[in-house]
C-alpha cells in the first residue's frame, strides 16, 4: 500500500514537474519572444486567474490571438503539444492528494518568478531612468550643440561682418590711395608747371640781364669811346696849346731876328744901295746881281720842299706809331742817343748806390701782391727775359681783375724787368681811329720786329677793342682792326709778348683767349697785403719827404715836412681791416687823401686820430659809391624790363 502511495506521489511530482515544465517552457518562449505575457498565475486581463485549467485555453486562445499568432497570420513555430501536457499533468495534480504541496511549491515559485519580474521590472525602470537620463544628456548635447552651432554661426556672421567691414576699409582705403595719387599727380603737374613758369620766368631774367649787360657794355664802351675821344682831344688841346706856345716863342723870337735882320738889313741896305748905284750905273753887273737872286730863292725853296718830304717818309718808316702811349724804344732812333747815354750813366750811379744799400733788389718792389702771385709774376718775368735767348717763342698773358689792382702795373714792371722793350697802348683809342684802326694796327707789328730784343706790347683795357666780333655794337671798323691783330699773332711769336689787361675777360673774343697762354686773376688785396698797400704808400706820400725834396731840387716850391707820430702798427692793422673790398688804386688814393689832410694842417702832422678820421670817411664813401652802383644797375635791369 505504502509502495503504491509512494509510488502515486511519485507520479504526481512528476506530472506536476511536467505540468510546470511544460508551462515554464511556453513562458520562456514568450518571454524570448518579448511579446507573450501568459503566466498561470499571474491574472490575465480577460480571464478568471483563479482557475487556472481556464486558464491556458484562454491564454492559448488570446496568445494564439495575441503573441502565439503572426499579426501577419498564422502560428509560427508554437507548439500545442507542450501546453497538452501541461493539461494533462495539471489535471494528474489536481487529482494527487500532494496537489495541494505541488499549488505551494507552485505559488512560491510563482512568488519567487514575481520578485524575479519586480526585479526585472525595476531594472527596466532604472533602464528606463538611465534612457530618460540618456535622452536629458542627449538633449543637453543637442542644446549645447546648438548653443555651439548658434555661437558658430554668430562667429561666422561676425567673422562675415569683419570681412565686410575690411573689404569696405580696403576699398574705402584704395579710393583714399586713389585720391592721394591723384593729389600726388595733380602737384606733380602743378610743381612741374610751377618749374617751367620759374624756367621761363628766370629765361626772361637771364635775357633781361644779358640785354642789360649788352647795354651796360655799350654804355661802358661808349663811355671809354667819349673818354678816348675826349683824351684825344684833350691831346689835340695840348698840341694846340704847344702849338701855341711854340707859335709865340717862335714870334718873339723872329721879332728879335727881325730886329736883329732889320739891323743888318738896314746895313745891307745902306750897302745895297751904294750897290745899287754902281749897277745901275753898271749895266753887266746888273744882269748878274738879279741872275743870282734868282738862283738863291730857287735853291732855297727847293731845298725846304725837299727836307719836309724826306722827314715825312722817315717818320713813317723809322718813328714810333701813334697809337703807342709809352714805349721804352726812343721816338725817332737818333733821338735816343742823347738820352740813353744819360740813362746808363745814371744806371750805373744808381747801380753803384743799390751795391752799396743791398745786395739784390727783387723786382715788383712797388707792387703788393698776394706772395703766391708774386712768386708767379716773377717767375714769369724771369721766363720771358730768357725766352728770347733760349729762341723759344713768346708766351702770350692774359691779366684779369677788378679796376686798381695793379695789373697794368705789374704789366709795365715785367716789360721793365724781362729785359725786353716794351710798348704801351689803350684798346680805347682803337675805336676812334676808325678805319684807320687797321693801318695803326698793322703799323705797330711792324715796328715792333726792329726791336732786337723782342718787344712786350701791353693792350690796356684791352675789352674795349677785342671784344666778342659778334657783338651788335662793335663796329666795322673795329672788327676789321681786331681782325688784324687775330692776322699778326696767328703764329707763335718770337717777336712780340703780347699782354692784355682787361677787367671784364668774358667779353674777350674767344679766338683772343685762343692766343693766351698765361691767365694770371688779380683779386681785391687781401687784409695782409691791404697792411703792406698802407705802409707803401704811407711811406711814399707821407714819410719819403726828404727824398722827394732832393727829386724835386730847386725847381718847384718844398713841400711842407710832414712829422708823423704815434702811427702804431695796430692803427694799419685797424685801417686794414676796415678797408675790406678796397682795390690798390683806392688804398694809394686814401693815402693821398691823408697826405692831403695833413697838409690842410698848420703843423703837418699826421697822427692817429686824423689817419682813422681820413680811413672812415674814405670807408663811408667807398660803400657809398658801392650803393650807388648797385642802385644803378637795379634800375637798369628795371628799367630794361
Ligand atoms: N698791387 C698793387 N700794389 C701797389 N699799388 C697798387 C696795386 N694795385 C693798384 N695800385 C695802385 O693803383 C694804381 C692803379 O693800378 P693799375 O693801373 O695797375 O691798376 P689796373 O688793375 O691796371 O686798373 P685798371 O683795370 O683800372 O686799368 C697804381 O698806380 C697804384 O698806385
Amino acid at each position: 500500500m505504502a509502495a503504491s502511495r509512494i509510488s502515486s506521489r511519485a507520479g504526481v511530482a512528476a506530472a506536476a514537474a511536467a505540468a510546470v515544465a511544460s508551462i515554464s517552457a511556453l513562458s520562456n518562449r514568450a518571454h524570448a519572444d518579448g511579446s507573450f505575457r501568459f503566466s498561470p498565475f499571474s491574472s490575465p486581463p480577460s480571464s478568471d486567474s483563479s482557475s487556472p485549467q481556464k486558464a491556458p485555453k484562454t491564454d492559448s486562445k488570446s496568445d494564439g490571438k495575441a503573441s502565439g499568432e503572426d499579426p501577419k497570420g498564422g502560428l509560427s513555430g508554437f507548439d500545442p503539444e507542450s501546453l497538452e501536457r501541461g493539461v494533462k499533468a495539471l489535471k494528474e495534480i489536481n487529482r494527487s492528494p500532494y496537489a495541494k504541496q505541488v499549488f505551494e511549491i507552485m505559488r512560491k515559485q510563482e512568488e519567487t518568478r514575481l520578485a524575479e519580474l519586480a526585479a526585472e521590472k525595476a531594472y527596466f525602470q532604472a533602464m528606463q531612468a538611465q534612457e530618460e537620463i540618456e535622452k536629458q544628456r542627449k538633449m543637453a548635447e543637442e542644446q549645447r550643440n546648438l548653443v555651439q552651432q548658434q555661437a558658430q554661426a554668430k562667429a561666422q556672421m561676425a567673422r562675415y561682418e569683419d570681412e565686410l567691414a575690411r573689404k569696405r576699409m580696403q576699398t574705402d582705403h584704395e579710393a583714399q590711395r586713389m585720391h592721394n595719387v591723384e593729389l600726388v599727380r595733380m602737384q606733380e603737374e602743378s610743381s612741374v608747371r610751377k618749374e617751367q613758369a620759374r624756367r621761363a620766368t628766370e629765361e626772361q631774367i637771364q635775357a633781361q640781364q644779358r640785354q642789360t649787360e649788352k647795354e651796360r657794355a655799350e654804355i661802358e664802351r661808349e663811355t671809354i669811346r667819349v673818354k678816348a675821344l675826349a683824351e684825344a682831344e684833350a691831346r689835340a688841346h695840348e698840341a694846340k696849346l704847344t702849338e701855341d706856345h711854340n707859335r709865340r716863342m717862335l714870334v718873339e723870337r723872329m721879332n728879335g731876328e727881325r730886329e736883329k735882320w732889320l739891323a743888318a738889313i738896314n746895313t745891307v741896305f745902306s750897302h745895297i744901295e751904294g750897290g745899287f748905284r754902281t749897277l745901275l750905273t753898271d749895266q753887266s753887273k746888273l744882269v748878274m746881281a738879279v741872275g743870282g737872286a734868282t738862283a738863291l730863292a730857287a735853291g732855297v725853296y727847293t731845298t725846304r720842299e725837299g727836307a719836309r718830304v724826306i722827314w715825312g717818309y722817315v717818320n713813317r718808316i723809322l718813328g714810333q706809331p701813334s697809337l703807342i702811349r709809352e714805349s721804352s724804344i726812343a721816338k725817332y732812333p737818333w733821338s735816343g742817343i742823347v738820352s740813353r747815354g744819360i740813362k746808363k750813366v745814371r744806371n750805373y750811379s744808381t747801380e753803384a748806390g743799390a751795391s752799396k744799400t743791398s745786395g739784390s733788389e727783387s723786382c715788383l718792389d712797388n707792387v703788393v701782391l698776394h706772395p703766391s702771385l708774386k712768386r708767379r709774376i716773377e717767375q714769369l718775368a724771369r721766363a720771358t727775359a730768357n725766352t728770347k735767348s733760349h729762341q723759344a717763342p713768346f708766351r702770350n698773358m692774359l691779366f684779369y681783375g677788378p679796376p686798381g689792382t695793379g695789373k697794368t702795373m705789374v704789366a709795365r714792371e715785367i716789360a721793365q724787368k724781362s729785359g725786353l722793350d716794351y710798348a704801351m697802348m689803350t684798346g680805347g683809342d682803337v675805336a676812334p681811329l676808325g678805319a684807320e684802326a687797321v693801318t695803326k694796327i698793322h703799323q705797330i707789328f711792324d715796328w715792333a720786329k726792329k726791336s732786337k730784343k723782342g718787344l712786350l706790347l701791353f693792350i690796356d683795357e684791352a675789352d674795349a677793342f677785342l671784344c666778342e666780333r659778334n657783338s651788335i655794337y662793335m663796329s666795322e671798323a673795329q672788327r676789321s682792326a681786331l681782325n688784324a691783330l687775330l692776322f699778326r699773332t696767328g703764329d707763335q711769336s718770337r717777336d712780340i709778348v703780347l699782354v692784355l689787361a682787361t677787367n671784364r675777360p668774358g667779353d674777350l673774343d674767344s679766338a683772343v683767349t685762343d692766343r693766351i697762354d698765361e691767365v694770371i686773376e688779380f683779386p681785391l688785396p687781401g687784409e695782409e697785403e691791404r697792411v703792406k698797400l698802407l705802409k707803401l704808400y704811407l711811406n711814399k706820400y707821407l714819410s719819403d719827404q726828404d727824398k722827394e725834396d732832393s727829386l724835386l731840387g730847386s725847381f718847384k716850391r718844398k713841400p711842407q715836412k710832414i712829422t708823423v707820430k704815434d702811427l702804431s702798427e695796430d692803427v694799419i692793422h685797424e685801417a686794414a681791416r676796415k678797408t675790406e673790398g678796397f682795390s690798390g688804386r683806392e688804398i694809394a688814393k686814401l693815402m693821398a687823401s691823408v697826405q692831403a689832410a695833413v697838409y690842410g694842417r698848420p703843423d703837418s702832422i699826421l697822427d692817429s686820430k686824423l689817419f682813422m678820421e681820413v680811413v672812415d670817411y674814405k670807408v663811408a664813401e667807398h660803400h657809398q659809391r658801392i650803393k650807388l652802383a648797385s642802385e644803378d644797375q637795379k634800375s637798369v635791369v628795371d628799367f630794361s624790363s
